[in-house]
């Protein structure tokens, strides 16, 4: 089976065509808001006033806010573009594939606001402290997890696994639930169209959202399917993600694709590749469509079973590459029954579905106020 982020890479990434145009010094944003944070913490966000009319500034701590609010238009609409991108074609290709690159996902305003919120809810104590215990406890154990007090310990008692390459990124999970901005992101019209339609379902809603941020010391993320990792009995689930700081394709650690992996039903039952979480090299079973040049707006969407993984930064690279992710279900999805539900209890995104997944029944409907559904398209 396949559980937990384990370990392969040339081909037709189903590549959209868009206008760069008005991709002017799109990295300095991010520059501002990621240098600022590591500086001053929550201060640097002084940078707030840069933002556009109408974005909302998120709390001053890591309050949870619990109230379902769909977005108004504006953050995030679905653009003409969006429904044309999203044909008939894109749809097959998707399902072939299992995967698409998305150029100019965002615009370069809206993923510089986007950068500059998720720099701040990021370095609030309570998601910093969350993010690195969760490391701690999947790497090292979760005693030392649980007797680290403050972030400057967890970082030093961290510091010594990262040398051993097991630390794959920082993951920060579900900061929407920490930002009122960042949930009407993750619940934007244009996600919502976009997640359905590459999914083929009328609704979907929003399991949760993870930045990732993968620093030069840290090791490969392996091979792994997202449906392996979440409590959900469906085929229907989809993630995108969205590149928050130049990613160049060689060494800047974009995502890798297994081509059709997705649709491999014989995996489970034919290959050693299924129980190995350490392969690296899945190229003999599949077609690999290695990473393209992204950058900071760029999206790839990949499906709930498609096998991805990434290789380290380049050594030389100076900041961390910066990516938030945000998975979807279709709004009918059931949860596991309970003998899978609690193989997926002990794998590493559990963190994510815990506050929840008590309050429902195994294979019951997955219906809660923390799965909010997106808006239909109009
Ligand atoms: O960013 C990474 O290295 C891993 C991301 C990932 O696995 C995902 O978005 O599903
Ligand atoms: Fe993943």
């Amino acid at each position: 089976m396949r559980r937990g982020r384990y370990a392969p890479g040339a081909a037709a990434s189903a590549q959209l065509s868009s206008s760069r145009a008005h991709r002017l010094q799109p990295t300095l944003w991010f520059k501002i808001a990621l240098l600022s944070n590591c500086l001053a913490g929550q201060l640097a966000f002084g940078a707030f006033s840069l933002l556009p009319r109408g974005t909302l500034r998120t709390r001053d701590r890591c309050g949870v806010i619990l109230r379902a609010e769909h977005s108004p238009e504006g953050l995030w609409s679905a653009r003409p573009e969006d429904r044309e991108m999203t044909s008939a074609e894109m749809q097959l290709r998707f399902e072939r594939n299992g995967f698409c690159h998305v150029p100019s996902f965002l615009t370069v305003p809206e993923a510089s606001s986007l950068a500059q919120e998720l720099a701040h809810v990021q370095s609030l104590e309570i998601c910093e402290m969350a993010a690195l215990q969760h490391e701690l406890r999947q790497h090292v154990a979760p005693a030392l997890a649980r007797s680290c007090r403050t972030t400057q310990d967890c970082k030093e008692m961290l510091q010594k696994y990262e040398k051993s390459g097991k630390v794959k990124f920082l993951q920060y999970f579900n900061l929407h639930r920490h930002s009122a901005l960042l949930r009407r992101a993750a619940l934007s019209p244009r996600l919502a169209l976009w997640a359905a339609r590459l999914l083929g379902v009328s609704q979907v809603r929003l399991y949760q959202d993870a930045l990732f941020m993968k620093y030069p010391r840290h090791g490969p993320t392996r091979w792994h399917s997202d449906l392996a990792l979440a409590p959900f009995d469906t085929n229907a689930f989809v993630t995108v993600w969205l590149a928050l700081t130049p990613v160049p394709a060689k060494g800047g650690a974009g995502l890798r694709f297994a081509q059709g992996s997705h649709r491999d039903y014989t995996l489970q039952y034919h290959s050693d590749l299924a129980e190995s979480y350490t392969q690296d090299d899945l190229s003999s079973r599949y077609l690999i469509a290695e990473g393209t040049d992204l950058e900071p707006g760029d999206a790839t969407w990949h499906h709930g079973w498609t096998l991805h993984a990434a290789s380290p930064l380049d050594r030389s690279a100076r900041s961390p590459r910066v990516a938030w992710a945000i998975s979807f279900v279709a709004s009918d999805a059931r949860i596991l029954p309970e003998e899978s539900l609690s193989i997926v209890q002990e794998a590493e995104d559990s963190v994510s579905f815990r506050p929840w997944i008590g309050k429902l029944r195994p294979g019951g409907r997955a219906e809660h106020a923390m799965l909010p559904l997106l808006p239909v398209e109009a």
